[in-house]
């Protein structure tokens, strides 16, 4: 390959000749974005997100919880980019059936499910005192 996209060592054939950080930033950013608008699961938690820093606000949570639910966000956005690429992999190296395949995917689905069901949890933890304070519990 010649140009921007020159094969440079051991870094992969497709990086540009030269890699900036701001260009791994951009295709870390395109990633996001890809999953984001190819993954309906992906749009549906960052409605949850939305929801989660707006009740965050209102009911004034502490710097701690704010810790915790930004975690939890990063995770759960972590874990479905990291399905996403699953999935495209194996398209690529299988796009016929095959047990291992299916394997493959399950197992990346379910990193998704275990970080949003943790999420869960501590959304729980945090909001569900505070909402029941308030309304005299
Ligand atoms: N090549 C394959 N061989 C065997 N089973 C497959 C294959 N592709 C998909 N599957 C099965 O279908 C399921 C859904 O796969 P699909 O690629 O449609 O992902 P998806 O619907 O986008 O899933 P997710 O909700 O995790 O994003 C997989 O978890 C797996 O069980």
């Amino acid at each position: 390959m010649t140009g921007r996209f020159r094969r440079r060592g051991a870094a992969g054939p497709n990086r540009p000749a030269r890699f900036t950080l701001a260009d791994a930033f951009r295709c870390a950013a395109k990633g996001v974005s890809y999953a984001f608008s190819t993954q309906r699961n992906m749009r549906i938690h960052a409605a949850a997100a939305v929801a989660v820093v707006a009740l965050a606000a209102i009911l004034r949570v502490g710097a701690v919880e704010w810790a915790l639910l930004a975690l939890c966000i990063g995770s759960v956005v972590a874990a479905e980019c990291a399905n996403t690429a699953v999935e495209s992999l194996t398209d690529l190296v299988s796009p016929d059936y095959s047990e291992l395949a299916g394997r493959a995917k399950d197992c990346a689905a379910g990193a998704v499910l275990a970080s949003a069901a943790a999420s869960a949890v501590v959304g729980l933890i945090v909001f569900v005192p505070r909402i029941l304070g308030m309304l005299g519990f």
